[in-house]
């Protein structure tokens, strides 16, 4: 999935930047070799920290990271930034069925398949009778494990399995307002060293206004909220005229309290709108919700 990405950003920086030759150089991070619990395998970050390290220490200049990744409650390394947030891609999160089944046809008990804390309660807010199994590991091998008959059903990002040509698995596309989407979901965020004017010039060319308009937006609710990738906490904003509306919600994980709070402005008030509808879930009580996950 990360080197699709990686490989189509490369591409577009070859047309950018005509100048210099651009390689890609694949990296595995411990949130890809870790099969267990999310909040296990070394905190926070494990999708982002060793990919930071190596640009730090000048072996790429460039890094493509899923803003999904990217946690909300510590800074970014001292000398990193994010110059350019690309085209947001699919949203959503799909189902993947087995029988074929849509989610309002699986029978009672089905299992379905996810290691997202947020994931769970939505699916458990929508059909309370379902069981949800622990499911981690790359596309591929839980889409092996759903063919094996470990689970009935996956829950995952329909960007993830368009970027892995597996998007004709999909059974189901969860509507945004019922399945809101993960904060950052579908946003591609390129990083370069805050001294390497050079990269960073190039790698901001690619850079989408509207995308980042809705990023900082999703951005400043997860700061607000102090939330990580594993938080039990969802956020999509989208560009409306010339205005940003952000949907926000918060669960407790067995889906049965779901916090929501909606918000809206101008671009230019794209910050403020992340904190306000924080600010919002947290007087409705979220700040209980989000600790009772573990880090
Ligand atoms: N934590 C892994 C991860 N990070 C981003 C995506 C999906 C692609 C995206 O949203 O950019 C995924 C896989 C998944 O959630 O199923």
């Amino acid at each position: 999935m990360a080197m699709a990405q990686a490989e189509q950003v490369a591409g577009l920086l070859r047309a950018e930047w005509l100048v210099r030759e651009v390689r890609v150089v694949p990296y595995t991070t411990s949130g890809d070799r870790w099969t267990g619990d999310l909040a296990e395998a070394g905190g926070k970050g494990s999708f982002v920290k060793e990919i930071d390290r190596a640009l730090l220490a000048d072996e790429v200049d460039v890094v493509v990271h899923c803003l999904k990744d990217i946690p909300g409650d510590e800074p970014m390394p001292d000398g990193l930034e994010i110059v350019a947030y690309l085209p947001r891609d699919e949203v959503r999160d799909c189902l993947v069925t087995a029988s074929g089944a849509k989610l309002k046809d699986l029978p009672s008990g089905a299992r379905v398949g996810t290691s997202s804390v947020r994931r769970k309660a939505q699916l458990l807010a929508l059909r309370r009778d379902l069981t949800v199994v622990p499911m981690r590991g790359n596309a591929n091998s839980r889409l092996a494990r759903l063919d094996a008959g470990e689970c009935d059903a996956l829950m995952l990002a329909a960007a993830g399995l368009e970027r892995i040509r597996m998007a004709e698995r999909i059974t189901e596309l969860f509507a945004t307002t019922s399945v809101v989407p993960a904060i950052g979901a579908g946003v591609p965020a390129l990083q370069c060293r805050t001294d390497d004017a050079d990269s960073a010039e190039a790698a901001a060319g690619l850079d989408d206004p509207a995308t980042r308009a809705c990023a900082v937006a999703e951005r400043a609710l997860l700061t607000t909220l102090r939330g990580h990738c594993n938080s039990p906490i969802a956020g999509h904003c989208v560009p409306k005229d010339d205005g940003l509306t952000l949907h926000a919600a918060v669960y407790r994980p067995g889906g049965d309290i779901v916090l929501e709070a909606f918000e809206n402005g101008l671009f230019p008030m794209a910050e403020w709108i992340g904190e306000a509808a924080g600010q919002t879930l947290l007087d409705q009580g979220a700040r209980e919700l989000i600790d009772a996950i573990p880090h």
